[in-house]
């Protein structure tokens, strides 16, 4: 069990766990902060900068998931690369824990403590560094969100399209590997990094694509950027992201049509990709996810499975594309299609989608987000999703479906009421079973939130044991201590 040399903390972990077997044993093994290191700390950030203030710490000990707040003992708040450096150092000497924190909008409890130690939260490092207009990109320090460089660059005739929803930073979104609405389009953050600044357990900078480059293209070596980029805060702090941008388009059009079944929905996405069409975004609601978005945010949908859609291009092409959809929406029975080209129509369709978590949690005031997050090759979609549904119906309980779906990936937002262990049983054993379903039709158990705490498990299954036993070792030589992020993506 103990084959490599684990650091302290971790060992009276692992043998508090293996004595008592029981989950308060872990919790009562977390690592105690010193108090000369929260001095420390305080040399290197100033005193302004460290917090042991506890609403700070349970401001710091939790994201936008349903998972417990673990708190952190300490938080720091770095303004420098330099910053980042000093306090891994000090941490990785001391072998405490140290987690990451940028916007706290993940949704897989990345940020929790679950073993204590020092948040290092890094929104305070907002410098945008360079935009090139004529190469189509920029680079920014890791506490710049994405609406305040899509605002930054406005003038530029240029956007980052990534989109989670949230307003996360960007370099967040580079840990967890974000997506979102527009990804059918721009592909993921992992299509759209181009280099990493990123600081090591050891304290060490690194450049994952070399010192100030930033091409569109690289052969040169193994691809450290997109080992980063996915990596949740357990390989090293992302300091600095050179991304691509892209140009806004010409003209915008959105639509919503509704179908009779989930089936037909699904299958007009396939088809809409198999027909070569450039869909900008294309998402399922089904009609339970449709009633909560009337309610939440006053649309007047019908109430029944349906798609979102946005075509962008110059105005003959949007009129070829929307004829084209339009037949295969009709061909699959659907029916009321409304196209709303007007902005404020149009920004307020998309913000109806993007506030479907909070929609949702309005169905059962007071509960917490559980969310899945599969991702299957598209053509098993229809089935997958028909099948998952069957299973929230079986287990009856509140589980609306939204679904990117042009990306073969969808999540069901299960609104939990924490404090009912038998409903959250019910719920996590409904989302584990939708999750072994999508591996079995070739899938992944999280196409963009992360493993986290919640899927550890699961990863085992997708990757298989040699696949991880890989992971642990790449994890071993960045971070020999086990101080980054511990307990997350695995146990
Ligand atoms: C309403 C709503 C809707 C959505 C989403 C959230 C919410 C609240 N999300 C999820 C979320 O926005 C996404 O996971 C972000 O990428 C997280 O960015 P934060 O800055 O908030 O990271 P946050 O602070 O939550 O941290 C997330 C993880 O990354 C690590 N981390 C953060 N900053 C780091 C850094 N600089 N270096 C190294 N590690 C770092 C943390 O330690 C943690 O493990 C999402 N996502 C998505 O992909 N598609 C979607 O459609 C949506 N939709
Ligand atoms: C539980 C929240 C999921 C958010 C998300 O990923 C989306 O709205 O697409
Ligand atoms: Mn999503």
């Amino acid at each position: 069990m103990f084959c490599r040399k684990l650091p302290k903390y971790l060992v009276t972990l692992a043998r508090s766990y293996h004595r008592t077997g029981s989950k308060q044993s872990l919790q009562a093994s977390i690592a105690k902060v010193p108090d000369n290191l929260v001095k420390a700390l305080a040399g290197i950030v100033g005193d302004k900068n460290v917090s042991t203030a506890m609403a700070v710490r349970e401001q710091h000990g939790r994201d936008e998931s349903y998972h417990d707040c673990a708190p952190p003992e300490v938080v720091a708040f770095a303004e420098s690369v330099e910053h980042v450096s000093e306090v891994l150092k000090l941490c990785n000497d001391a072998e405490v824990p140290l987690i990451p924190f940028g916007s706290g909008t993940g949704l897989e409890g990345g940020v929790n403590a679950i073993r204590g130690g020092v948040c290092l939260d890094v929104s305070k490092m907002t410098n945008i560094i360079s935009v090139h207009p004529e190469d189509f990109d920029c680079t920014v320090e890791c506490g710049v969100t994405r609406n305040t460089l899509n605002n930054y660059l406005r003038d530029t005739g240029l956007w980052f399209p990534i989109d989670p929803g949230a307003d996360a930073s960007l370099c967040g979104m580079c840990a967890t590997s974000a997506s979102g609405t527009n990804a059918v389009r721009y592909g993921t953050m992992r299509e759209n990094v181009m280099n990493l600044e990123v600081v090591l357990a050891d304290g060490r900078v690194i450049n994952t694509a070399g010192k100030d480059r930033r091409t569109k293209k690289t052969s040169a070596g193994y691809n450290l950027t997109n080992l980063f980029v996915g990596s949740e805060g357990t390989l090293g702090i992302i300091t600095k992201a050179t991304l691509r941008l892209h140009g806004i388009p010409e003209d915008t059009i959105s639509a919503v049509c509704n179908f009779q079944d989930v089936q037909s929905a699904v299958d007009t996405t396939v088809q809409v990709l198999q027909c070569g069409i450039q869909i900008a975004r294309i998402e399922f609601l089904d009609e339970v996810s449709v009633d909560a978005c009337n309610k939440y945010s006053k649309l007047d949908m019908k109430v029944a499975p349906s798609l979102f859609l946005e075509f962008t291009g110059s105005p003959n092409s949007l009129k070829d594309q929307t004829q084209l959809v339009g037949d295969l929406v009709k061909m699959n029975n659907g029916s009321d299609f409304r196209w709303a080209s007007d902005i404020e129509e149009r920004n307020h369709l998309w913000k109806a989608r993007h506030d479907i978590l909070y929609a949702c949690m309005a169905l059962r005031p007071g509960c917490k987000p559980y969310s899945t997050d599969v991702c299957v090759p598209i053509s098993n979609l229809p089935e997958v999703i028909v099948r998952s549904k069957e299973e929230i119906q079986k287990a009856g309980v509140v589980g609306p479906i939204v679904g990117h779906v042009g990306d073969g990936n969808f999540h069901v937002f299960f609104p939990v009421d924490q404090s009912n262990p038998e409903e959250v049983k019910v719920v996590s054993e409904v989302a584990r079973k939708m999750a072994v379903l999508a591996l079995e039709f070739n899938g992944t158990c999280t196409g963009e939130h992360g493993i986290g705490m919640g899927k550890r498990k699961l990863l085992e299954q997708e990757i298989g044991e040699d696949g991880l036993d890989v992971m642990r070792q790449i994890k071993a030589t960045f971070d020999p201590k086990g101080i980054l992020n511990p307990g997350k993506v695995f146990f």
